[in-house]
């Protein structure tokens, strides 16, 4: 029996929905393994901004930094996404936040769901045997380097820098990940263009003398891009720059089948942060129509992370036997379409 306090951060567009499936399946956790969670909720993004000016107000940090696991839904509004002279933007709360709390990696598995092979474009042999974990670097690069407007108004920068400690620390976890996988580790980069995309290579290239029992391989971004869709099995462990992994993982999420299907865990510190790697898909928001399954794997995370592996175990076992009935939302194409709401019902009941 265990006791944990954590930290909810709903935010925006549909982020509150998937998160309450979330808190539901926690809950049935809680009931089944006889443990306490419990949930403190707090603002972050547009409605921070609203309530505060602030999209990371001090008492979200600080209720973070305090608490056993944070819990994150979504961040972002149109009303920022069509200002582009917004001062003050919902997206660096989620930056801010990131960084403040040293959550340097951003895990991000993609697994191929067998019975959703017929919402891939791809042909469906091309998708048997995917399963990868992308290591993507989230608190440098270019989202966090200097960036800004010339005096003139007419030009615009944005700077990608990494320094040495940001690769090492993330470049050993994407070789430790392989080494509890199938000990194959992709460097995913821009090195025939990029100064940072080559201090990248040089540092891995390094590390790899520790790691004699790992395949270490490097390609271009482009040309991973491509390969991602023509061949993904060939992936095991991925690690990449912040923006390349961004990038790269929604458009793996057409492997698994739809992009509400796919969870990450932030770590690097005392602290985790669990959220799906989706946005806050405001034309979506309100109707019961997005799909949890993202966030509720993302709780799974979030319980292998505290040490609660058997209970996470239990909800991807749900979520499996859920999707295997053919039943799902919209975005699935299921035999039996649900909203958000029964699909969370459901994946509680298979608990
Ligand atoms: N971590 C975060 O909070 C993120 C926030 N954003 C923000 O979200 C807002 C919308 O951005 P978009 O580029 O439209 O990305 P998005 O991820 O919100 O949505 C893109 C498309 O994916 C589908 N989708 C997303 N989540 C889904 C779900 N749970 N179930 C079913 N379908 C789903 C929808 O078809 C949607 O049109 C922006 O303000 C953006 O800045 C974007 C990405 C990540
Ligand atoms: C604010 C953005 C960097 C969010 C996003 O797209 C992500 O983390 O996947
Ligand atoms: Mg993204």
């Amino acid at each position: 029996m265990s006791n944990f306090n954590i930290a909810v951060l709903d935010g925006d567009g549909i982020g509150p929905e998937v998160i309450k499936q979330g808190i539901k399946v926690l809950n049935q956790v809680a009931y089944k393994f006889g443990h306490t969670f419990k949930f403190d909720f707090a603002p972050v993004g547009a409605v921070a901004i609203d309530q505060t000016g602030n999209p990371l107000p001090d008492d979200t940090l600080e209720l973070c930094k305090r608490s056993d696991a944070i819990f994150f839904g979504s961040i972002g509004h149109p009303r920022f996404d069509n200002d582009p002279t917004a001062k003050v933007r919902p997206e660096q709360g989620l930056l801010r936040l990131r960084k403040e709390l040293g959550l340097y990696a951003n895990l991000r598995p993609v697994a191929g769901y067998k019975e959703l092979t017929h919402l891939s474009p791809l042909r469906p042999e091309r998708m048997e045997g995917v399963d990868m974990l992308i290591v993507r670097e989230l608190t440098g690069g270019i989202y966090f380097g200097e960036k800004g407007r010339r005096d003139d108004g007419n030009t615009a920068y944005d700077t990608c820098l990494y320094t040495r400690m940001e690769i090492e620390r993330i470049v050993k976890m994407g070789f430790e990940a392989a080494g509890k996988r199938r000990g194959k580790l992709m460097l995913v980069d821009k090195a025939n263009v990029m100064e940072s995309s080559r201090l990248w290579r040089e540092v891995t290239r390094e590390m790899a003398a520790d790691y004699p029992d790992i395949e270490l391989g490097f390609m271009f971004v482009d040309n991973a891009a491509m390969q991602l869709i023509l061949n993904p099995a060939q992936f095991d462990v991925i690690v990449t720059s912040n923006m390349f992994g961004d990038i790269l993982s929604d458009a793996s999420s057409v492997l698994a089948g739809s992009l509400g299907l796919l969870p990450s865990s932030s770590v690097g510190s005392e602290v985790g942060m669990f959220e799906p790697i989706h946005g806050s898909w405001p034309e979506g928001a309100g109707q019961n129509r997005a799909n949890p399954v993202a966030t509720i794997l993302s709780a799974a995370m979030m319980l292998d992370h505290l040490g609660l592996v058997k209970e996470g175990d239990a909800i991807r076992k749900a979520v499996n036997t859920v999707l295997e009935s053919g039943k799902g939302t919209e975005d699935l194409r299921p035999k039996e379409q649900v909203g958000t709401d029964e699909m969370g019902d459901l994946i509680v009941a298979a608990l």
